[in-house]
């Protein structure tokens, strides 16, 4: 048997604690893996210099994840096809806005036995219809495509600090091993189910609640002490968010189960998001700065990028074309706050 050959496409803050592990476990299960794992990195100056070029020499990637060492295994790529060329296990961590983009360009690309899985959270959305990115992938690119997501805040798995993660697969007897031992580690344990549509539901919806969570907190550092929000009152946006997350859900796909809910890519990682992920940390200073959340995004997140926002716009397009948006009070709020100028403190008025 050939071993399989791994390309990650994304190389940010996730992507490149993600491709720490990858490239780990190539090594270790040098049965099954070829040892060099290529990363497409978007290329991109920093300090005068080739991003890939400092990746490849340092074994950091010192803008998205400085401090860490990388693998000598890892090899940073800037051609997408060539990073691409001859794998066939393809991993995607991009930011959602990205995504549309790098298929149209790998389409007609990639070898038939191919296969990919998407780390992405979010949702696809074109013409005011919302899918999800393992079938954007598996319709463009036409290979089965598997979905990993759970309670994994990138720096800390970097550190290797315990946690775990979901992987949904549809074709989980076939491939479900495979992917375990792709990202399994003692400090990164891997559950994997049937269930790749609540998987990434859930890792996308979370992301919005998540935007509400900080309003919460950014009027509780309010100097003027405007509002008297605490723990009880973020404790009650996430359950609620919870609640938002499961019916949109089953509202709008097939295949939904309420206890993927329970996995580590459902309650585990709203609760993780809304304590300490950026979504919450730009909105709360969204509250009390003045700013935009563009602004605020360019001068905290040094390139990062924020997905809860552009999803909370996404869901409530969806939802405005349905005519659904009062069925989904905390979401719609969380839009109405962020985009249309609505005080934060209506976080809580219709939940
Ligand atoms: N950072 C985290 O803690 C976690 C992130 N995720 C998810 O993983 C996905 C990827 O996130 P990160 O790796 O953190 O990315 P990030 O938030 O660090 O975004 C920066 C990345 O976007 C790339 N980029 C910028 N412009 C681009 C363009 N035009 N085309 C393609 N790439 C471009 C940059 O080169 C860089 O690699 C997101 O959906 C995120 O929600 C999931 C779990 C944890
Ligand atoms: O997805 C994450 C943790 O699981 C990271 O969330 P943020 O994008 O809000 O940092």
């Amino acid at each position: 048997m050939s071993l399989h050959k791994v390309a990650i496409i994304g190389s940010g803050n996730w992507g490149s604690a993600i491709a720490k592990i990858v490239g780990e476990n190539a090594q270790k299960h040098s049965d099954l893996f070829d040892r060099q794992v290529r990363m497409w990195v978007f290329e991109e100056q920093v300090d005068g210099r080739n991003l890939t070029d400092i990746i490849n020499e340092k074994h950091e990637n010192v803008k998205y994840l400085p401090g860490v060492k990388l693998p000598e295994n890892v090899i940073a790529i800037p051609d997408l096809i060539e990073a691409c060329q001859g794998a066939d296990l393809l991993v995607f961590v991009l930011p959602h806005q990205f995504v549309h983009r790098v298929c149209t360009d790998l389409k007609g690309k990639l070898g038939k036995n191919a296969r990919a899985i998407s780390l992405i959270k979010g949702l696809a959305f074109h013409d005011n219809n919302i899918s999800l990115f393992t079938d954007e992938i598996q319709n463009t690119l036409n290979v089965p495509t598997a979905a990993l997501s759970g309670a994994n805040i990138a720096d800390e798995v970097a550190q290797e600090m315990f946690g775990e993660t979901t992987i949904g697969s549809q074709t989980y007897e076939e491939d479900g091993e495979l992917w375990f031992k792709l990202f399994n580690t003692p400090y990164f344990q891997v559950t994997v189910i049937a269930d790749s549509v609540s998987v990434q539901i859930c890792g996308a919806l979370k992301n919005v609640i998540a935007v509400g969570a900080g309003l919460c907190d950014g009027l509780n550092d309010s100097p003027s002490q405007r509002c008297r929000y605490g723990n009880n009152t973020k404790a009650a946006v996430i359950r609620r968010g919870l609640l938002e997350m499961r019916k949109f859900g089953k509202s709008f796909f097939g295949g939904v189960r309420t206890e993927t809910f329970f996995q580590s890519c459902g309650v585990a990682d709203l609760i993780t998001t809304c304590l300490g992920g950026r979504n919450r940390k730009v909105s709360e200073a969204f509250v009390n700065s003045g700013k935009s959340i563009e602004e605020l995004e360019k001068e905290m997140l040094n390139g990062q990028k924020l997905q809860g926002t552009t999803t909370a716009k996404e869901v409530h397009e969806f939802l405005k074309a349905r005519n659904m948006t009062e069925d989904f009070p905390l979401m719609t709020t969380v839009y109405r706050i962020i985009y249309d100028g609505e005080p934060p403190e209506t976080i809580v008025r219709d939940i």
